[in-house]
């Protein structure tokens, strides 16, 4: 069986409180984009896992589809499965891939062994693997709460619009991101922001990360700069970096230089 997990960017990203377990309470939408791992499991005489495409850190029982896969097998006694990751989505990019490959590992072995398990019984099995990762088991727009692990319907859709990501080649550790920040209770509730049309996020949609980044790495400011210049609607770094987004109401022509970076565009 053969999924395709996806990432995603946050529209707005509020580090509202640190928490007593060293974690940070957040508020952020998050979106479903269409860049995509491929990840193939079987079932096989043997576990094995590979991987293709960009290098994943770490080894064979570190990565996030391992980790779910054994996890499952803890409770269900799966049988041996031949796991196959082609990786694409970039990584340390705040784009929450690794998650995404997690969530979708659970999501695949419950169907493809018929476990029976529900989106609620998924999700709780995806919180302890990754903050982001219960997310990509509905893998809808939602406002994010908590540890982003928490979600309640928001009304926001980018169908039409054209989003640029642009990855600026720099891997960013979340956890280092997360110290660059002082948590404050944000004055108005992303989720109201939200809903006011998309023209008016410029000046009211903010991402606590952006400050502490951009001071580090000038160059995210540049690119987003850079993408209001081309006309973005709404322009953001997405998680903890170092993607940066732009949403635009048409397709943009991008300059020669960005060509150093690694760029996606695409109608939603
Ligand atoms: C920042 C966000 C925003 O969507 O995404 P990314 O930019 O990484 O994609 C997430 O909060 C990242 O979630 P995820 O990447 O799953 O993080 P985890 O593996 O759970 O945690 C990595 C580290 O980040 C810090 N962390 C993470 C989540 C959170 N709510 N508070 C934290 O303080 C902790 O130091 C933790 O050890
Ligand atoms: N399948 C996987 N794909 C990507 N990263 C993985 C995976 N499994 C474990 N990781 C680890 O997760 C971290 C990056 O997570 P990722 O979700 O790609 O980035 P981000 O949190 O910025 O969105 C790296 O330290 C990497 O070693």
């Amino acid at each position: 069986m053969v999924f395709f997990p996806n990432a995603k960017i946050n529209i707005g990203l509020r580090i509202t409180e640190k928490r007593s377990d060293g974690f940070h309470n957040l508020e952020s939408c998050f979106y479903p984009v269409p860049l995509s791992d491929l990840l193939e499991i079987m079932p096989a005489s043997e576990t094995s896992f590979t991987t293709g495409g960009i290098a994943i850190p770490g080894n064979i029982a570190t990565n996030l589809c391992m980790r779910a896969y054994e996890r499952l097998k803890q409770d269900f006694g799966l049988p041996p499965v031949r796991i196959h990751l082609h990786k694409l989505i970039p990584i340390g990019a705040g784009l929450g891939g690794g998650s995404a490959d997690a969530a979708f590992t659970l999501r695949l072995l419950n169907e493809q062994f018929d476990l029976g398990l529900s989106v609620e019984q998924l999700e709780e099995y995806a919180r302890p693997l990754g903050s982001d990762c219960a997310f990509f088991i509905q893998n809808r727009p939602m406002y994010c709460f908590e540890k982003g692990d928490r979600f309640a319907e928001i009304d926001v859709s980018l169908k039409g619009y054209t989003l640029v990501l642009i990855y600026p080649n720099l891997a960013i550790s979340t956890a280092e991101a997360y110290a660059g920040v002082r948590p404050q209770q944000p004055a108005a509730s992303l989720r109201t922001l939200l809903q006011e049309p998309l023209e008016s996020w410029k000046d009211t949609v903010q991402n606590d990360f952006e400050k502490s980044l951009f001071s580090m790495y000038p160059i995210l400011d540049f690119i987003k700069q850079e993408l209001y210049h081309l006309g973005a609607l709404y322009a953001s770094m997405s998680g903890s970096g170092s993607t940066l987004y732009g949403i635009f109401a048409q397709p943009v022509e991008l300059p020669a230089h960005f060509d150093a970076y690694q760029v996606w565009q695409k109608v939603l």
